[in-house]
């Protein structure tokens, strides 16, 4: 029976008493001394599904961009999407199940789903590079030993999704190795940039921040299948640094400022993704050193703004959707709805939620504004592409289009987001549209935001609704938040709890210097810039250059510092009434 293994084995990965964890946005996740009995049930639970599904299911041992100390472990289901709501429950259900109780637990669930055990199991697991995985997927190992088959080895967690995906469609998606994986990649963008004429050797190098995690690694084996279109500098390879440490996609975002380690010139275009190279973000600095970030709300316009106009030259209907969450830009979504036209969805933090809002449109675009997402094409989509790439009647421009298009599919991983497959994407549009990373940027400016996180009791104090766009409870945060909103013009802020760290986020975006206190602005070098009245009065003493350059910088400084106000005001409120920790928030 295999019962008996099952009690045998977890004997050696025992559940520390009254431990409990919550199966959150991406599965559990926390400091990785906790999770050795999680990473057990995981390997059992993935291997019922598998008997469920009659399929090959995914586990991933990653913390993502979190810390090195910390690991994780998600599952991933048959078409290589996350696993089903129901199964994050049982996930739960089996992970805080105290030893005695884990049997029946697991008895009760294989009877709930009249699970056939009698069935074959099939698991891959992948796992990033930290230090804890090695031994963690050796866990999860026991647990699928214990009811089931496995496969094993360090992948990203796309890689993972795409394997999963391609073994349950016996190859139809592409084939289930890594190797297949970079020739499906690799073809679609040698096919896609063969015949833009004259790109420039600036338009095929580009500089990679690889958060010294996995996917500097499995970048530098796909660079051979590119065939010098695309060179690549590696930085972050993880031959020295710490994961995620001053860099990665995270730390990017986040501090609105370069990865340490990379050597950047003005007008280069850099890229850096994850820990488990599933999110990228872009960025250059300018002339006068400053740093632009081109996040995933700038990805999603390229890309959707790309696939329109192909759409348009292809005449193909088909409706075309951007999902975001609360995070995105209030300026992306402006751009999206009022100059593109496109509809735009908001749904709640999570890519499962982002992927899910995709798939009811022909072609659905989903970014966080982190830089996690891809392109999902429905049936109908690519079988509509398909018949136009092959009618003879179709005239050149459309049946252009239509392979274009193709080649576009065959470049993206849409079981999930990809940091490789989008990054390959990113280049491919910038190559055929002839952009440069400065016009892509340019495409619309990003309102000042801030985002900061305040450490509470208990974060589950918090519930939000409206795509967590607004607090229900605790009582008296939305009024708080709503009137410190007001102080400033086209601001928003909500807060939320995190579903991967122990804290409450804080989002804040404004544009205007009204609710500013008076008096002198502060640059981070330390210069005082004058204040609004004497600018005014000054004017005339300054040529019309200097106070316009002048007249930016103070903008661009105040702008953003009313989005820091609007995002400290809100953390004080959040700690005030959701039970802060420790010391009051302090002003940036
Ligand atoms: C604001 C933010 O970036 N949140 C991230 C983060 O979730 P939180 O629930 O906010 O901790 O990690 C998730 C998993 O990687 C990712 O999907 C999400 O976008
Ligand atoms: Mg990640």
């Amino acid at each position: 029976m295999p019962f008996e293994e099952v009690t045998q084995k977890s004997a050696h990965h025992p559940k520390p008493v009254g431990l409990v964890l919550q199966y959150g946005t991406a599965g559990f996740r926390t400091c990785a001394k906790k999770l050795d009995h999680i990473m057990f049930r995981m390997g059992l639970l993935a291997t019922l599904r598998s008997k469920k599904t009659k399929a090959t299911i995914g586990v991933m041992v990653t913390a993502s961009h979190n810390p090195e100390e910390d690991n994780g472990v998600k599952l991933v289901d048959p078409m290589g999407e996350m696993v089903t709501p129901a199964w994050e429950g049982y996930a739960t259900e089996l992970a805080n199940a105290e030893q005695e109780g884990l049997l029946p637990t697991l008895k009760d669930l294989i009877e709930r789903e009249a699970i056939d055990m009698a069935q074959e199991a099939n698991v891959f697991v992948g796992k990033d590079t930290r230090c804890s995985s090695e031994s963690l997927s050796k866990a999860v190992m026991d647990g699928v030993c214990a009811l089931g088959g496995h496969y094993n080895g360090l992948v990203t967690t796309p890689q993972l999704h795409y394997l999963v995906c391609c073994q349950n469609t016996q190859g139809r998606y592409g084939e289930a190795t890594i190797k297949g994986y970079y020739q499906k990649l690799s073809q679609a963008f040698i096919q896609l940039t063969k015949n833009v004429p004259n790109r420039t050797d600036d338009q095929k190098t580009l500089l990679v921040d690889g958060a010294n995690g996995i996917g500097a690694l499995k970048v530098s084996e796909m660079e051979t299948y590119l065939k010098k279109e695309l060179q690549l500098s590696l930085f972050n390879d993880g031959s020295s640094g710490k994961l995620n440490h001053l860099c990665g996609a995270d730390f990017v975002k986040v501090q609105q400022r370069a990865p340490k380690g990379v050597e950047i010139s003005a007008g280069e275009r850099c890229c850096s993704y994850d820990g488990d190279a599933d999110r990228i973000v872009y960025y250059y600095t300018d002339s006068a050193s400053r740093f632009h970030l081109l996040d995933g709300d700038k990805i999603a316009t390229l890309i959707s703004t790309y696939l329109k106009d192909l759409l348009t030259q292809a005449g193909l209907d088909l409706q075309i959707a951007v999902v975001q969450t609360a995070y995105a830009n209030g300026s992306s979504t402006r751009y999206l709805e009022d100059v593109m036209k496109v509809i735009v969805r908001c749904t709640k933090t999570g890519v499962k939620h982002l992927h899910h809002a995709a798939q009811e449109f022909d072609i659905g675009i989903y970014f966080e504004a982190n830089g996690h997402g891809t392109v999902l094409f429905s049936k109908l989509a690519e079988e509509k592409i398909q018949q136009l790439a092959r009618d003879s009647n179709a005239n050149d421009e459309r049946k252009r289009a239509a392979f274009t298009l193709h080649n576009t599919i065959n470049l993206i991983n849409q079981t999930v987001g990809d940091a490789m497959s989008d990054m390959l994407l990113i280049e491919a549009v910038l190559a055929i549209r002839g952009m440069t990373v400065q016009q892509w940027d340019a495409i619309y400016t990003d309102l000042p935001n801030r985002q900061l996180k305040v450490k509470v009791a208990d974060r589950r104090v918090i519930d939000t609704t409206d795509a967590e766009r607004r607090t229900v409870r605790p009582e008296g945060l939305q009024e708080a938040i709503d009137l410190l909103v007001k102080k400033y013009r086209r601001a928003r802020s909500f807060v939320r709890p995190s579903g991967t760290e122990d804290v409450v986020r804080v989002y804040a975006e404004a544009d205007t210097q009204v609710g500013l206190r008076g008096g002198e602005h502060n640059l981070p070098c330390g210069e005082t810039l004058p204040d609004r009245d004497s600018l005014v009065f000054s004017q005339h003493a300054f040529s019309l250059l200097y106070a316009c350059q002048c007249l930016m910088m103070i903008c661009s400084y105040v702008f953003q510092e009313s989005a820091d106000a609007l995002a400290h005001e809100v953390s004080l409120a959040v700690h005030q009434l959701a039970g802060g920790v420790g010391e009051e928030p302090k002003p940036l």
